[in-house]
């Protein structure tokens, strides 16, 4: 497609689409945007935008498309600040928000017609431009809120094409409802895990050197942004209350079990967790994000490491991540291999099938 882009908030999302319309739609100018202008120039460099602007007040009336990912309250900014300007006809404007609801009311109320509520259902802990990556979207869902604008929705699909993205339209109510408890809920989980044990630091100081494994897993997205994460809770807040109030409830009941050493019940509280966890899709992106990673056991030895990673060069599979798992030392070591993509993981699997004889397995 040919026309003009303009993108306002040149971060990990905003930066990731840029590659992703580029890459389709060799044609398009896309235009940056951003308060920092070290993040401008970084988006120059890495070939993301063609060109930037000050704001939207100098560039929107040339827009064909305007992508608003900046943290969500910044976005409402913006939208009260397009309702001023000289617009195409044809304009569509979308965001990359992880919170729908109060956003489609106020681009409702300021009768912005041309809105399409978007969210990538994909991302990382990471921010800004030097974490875009063009493949961040592939297979993930990237939810959409088009209102009435079902024909502009189609639009902005072909636009984003190149995300390779699967689109999936729902209202903002049960879009904020959703996300608030497959993403937002654990986030104030996972970083009110790290607050808990931060507390214990000063009179165990081993503790952060063994908090390893499991704690590390499931606080990873305590490291992410955190003015995004404060405009995400702040606008989905009902939803998020009731999360805390219900959770809060299932948090007694745990005491209550554990007082009362009910063996059999705290051994169901972690079977129906294990059950329903275990069926979730985690080959696919989508509720729980596939990282493509493969786990090989591998003896413990000097230059294991070398070994198979020499294998895996030789049939050139680019890996994007290696780490040991934190092991106790009197066992094998689990190398922890993560590939950019699902065939580069299957790759490496027949890769290293036909090279070892270790053990190799899949999450
Ligand atoms: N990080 C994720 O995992 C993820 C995934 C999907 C959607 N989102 C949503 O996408 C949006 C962007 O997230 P991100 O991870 O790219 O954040 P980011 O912090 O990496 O990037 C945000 C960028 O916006 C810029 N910015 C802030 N206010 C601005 C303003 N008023 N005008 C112009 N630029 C401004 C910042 O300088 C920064 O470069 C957020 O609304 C977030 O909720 C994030
Ligand atoms: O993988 C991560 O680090 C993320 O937090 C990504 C994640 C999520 O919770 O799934 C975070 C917020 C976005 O709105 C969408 C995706």
């Amino acid at each position: 497609m040919r026309g003009n882009v303009i993108i306002v908030g040149l971060g990990l999302i905003g930066g990731s689409l840029g590659i992703c319309l580029k890459k389709a739609h060799p044609e398009a100018k896309i235009v940056g945007i951003d308060t920092n202008p070290e993040h401008i120039q970084l988006a120059k460099v890495l070939g993301i935008i063609d060109e930037s602007a000050n704001d939207l007040t100098e560039s929107a009336s040339d827009a064909d498309l305007i992508i608003l990912s900046t943290p969500v309250q910044q976005t409402e900014k913006l939208l009260r600040l397009l309702t001023g300007l000289p617009l195409k006809e044809n304009v569509i404007i979308t965001d990359t928000g992880s919170t729908k609801e109060k956003i489609m009311i106020l681009a409702e109320q300021l009768n912005i017609n041309s809105f399409v509520g978007g969210h990538p259902m994909a991302g990382s802990h990471k921010s800004g431009v030097a974490a875009a990556k063009d493949i961040l979207f592939e297979n993930a869902f990237y939810l959409l809120t088009p209102g009435g604008n079902k024909e502009k929705a189609e639009i902005l699909k072909d636009w984003l094409i190149g995300t390779k993205a699967q689109f999936v339209e729902t209202t903002p109510s049960e879009h904020d409802k959703m996300t608030g408890i497959i993403s937002h809920f654990p986030h104030l989980i996972a970083s009110s895990l790290v607050r808990e044990a931060e507390k214990f630091q000063g009179e165990l100081p081993l503790l952060s050197r063994l908090a390893a494994g499991g704690f590390r897993d499931i606080t990873r997205i305590a490291s992410s942004s955190p003015e995004m994460w404060r405009d995400i809770t702040l606008h989905n807040d009902r939803n998020l209350i009731d999360l805390l109030e219900g959770w809060k409830l299932e948090m007694e009941h745990l005491i209550d079990l554990l007082r009362k050493q009910n063996e059999e019940e705290v051994f169901e509280f972690f079977q129906s967790a294990k059950q329903f966890r275990d069926e979730l899709p985690v080959r696919t992106r989508g509720a729980i994000p596939a990282f493509h990673d493969l786990y090989v056991d591998v003896p413990d030895y000097p230059g294991v490491i070398s070994e198979v990673t020499g294998y895996l060069a030789e049939d050139r599979i680019s890996i994007t991540n290696i780490r040991i798992l934190e092991t106790r030392e009197d066992i094998y070591g689990v190398l922890v291999i993560s590939f950019q993509t699902e065939e580069d993981r299957e790759r490496a699997q027949t890769c290293l099938q036909s090279h070892t004889d270790y053990d190799l397995f899949i999450p």
